[in-house]
């Protein structure tokens, strides 16, 4: 019922060149977008060649961030009008980098959601805890309050239709994977909190997936869990080879 969907999130990796390369190397390789949703996210500054590369093929877009408004006097910052303008899919919201690097709040998380969504895109809302928060048995209640924020005055249609992705912040770039359980563990209560907040339909459409050291050796187990519905990929999704069999893990 839920389309499988991976995502590299290349972060500040790739220039527009190795870009092309990329994706020269995987478009003919991809699974059916209806089987598998293979997806990249891209810095601002390539996803002009991503988007020329990936063109008649199945890879879907995505930008690590944007603004939310559209235009004005806010150096440095990402339209999203643009993006939508360009093509692009979808746009990475609170990524945890984001959030201790760049001090994004909830309340950012959440703007920067409706302004995707009003640029016709969807958006894949990060959320996640510390190694302090899971050692002090706040994981659950943490990611709660995370996913409630972002979803702040978003319709029900809006949350059917757009992606979570649990990135417990110490599995990140640590080769530390959550176990599959642990992985589902967090990922089912994402589902009963948006259950909670709208009801079973949209929680059942709303696509959950899981980030943090996924690589092909697992990617295979965290999917068979009921509530992980894709993947977040980091360093993995940086070699094509790599990218593709995380894509194709069902083949
Ligand atoms: O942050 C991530 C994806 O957004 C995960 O990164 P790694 O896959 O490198 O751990």
């Amino acid at each position: 019922m839920r389309t499988p969907i991976i995502a590299g999130n290349w972060k500040m990796n790739n220039n527009p060149e190795a870009t092309t390369q990329f994706v020269n190397a995987v478009k003919d390789h991809l699974p059916a977008s209806d089987q598998v949703e293979a997806v990249i996210a891209a810095p601002a500054v390539d996803l002009p060649a991503l988007l020329a590369a990936a063109q008649g093929s199945n890879l879907k877009t995505a930008a690590e961030n944007c603004y939310f408004e559209n235009s004005g006097a806010f150096t440095g910052e990402t339209s999203p009008q643009v993006l939508q303008e360009m093509g692009i899919n979808y746009v990475v919201i609170g990524h945890s980098e984001r959030r201790d690097y760049f001090h994004e709040t909830d309340a950012d998380v959440n703007r920067k959601a409706q302004a995707v969504f009003a640029n016709q895109m969807i958006p894949i809302i990060c959320c996640g805890e510390s190694l302090a928060k899971r050692e002090a048995g706040e994981a659950q209640t943490w990611v709660q309050s995370q996913v409630t924020a972002a979803l702040k005055d978003l319709s029900a249609d809006q949350v059917s239709q757009l992606v979570i992705a649990y990135e417990p912040i110490w599995a990140i770039g640590t080769g530390k994977t959550a176990t599959a359980d642990q992985a589902q563990e967090i990922c089912q209560v994402i589902r009963q909190t948006v259950e909670k907040l709208y009801d079973k339909t949209v929680a059942d459409q709303v696509r959950i997936q899981y980030g943090g050291s996924v690589k092909p050796a697992n990617i295979k187990e965290l999917m068979s869990k009921p509530d992980i519905d894709g993947g977040l990929v980091g360093g993995a999704s940086l070699d094509p080879d790599s990218y593709l069999q995380l894509v194709n893990y069902q083949a």
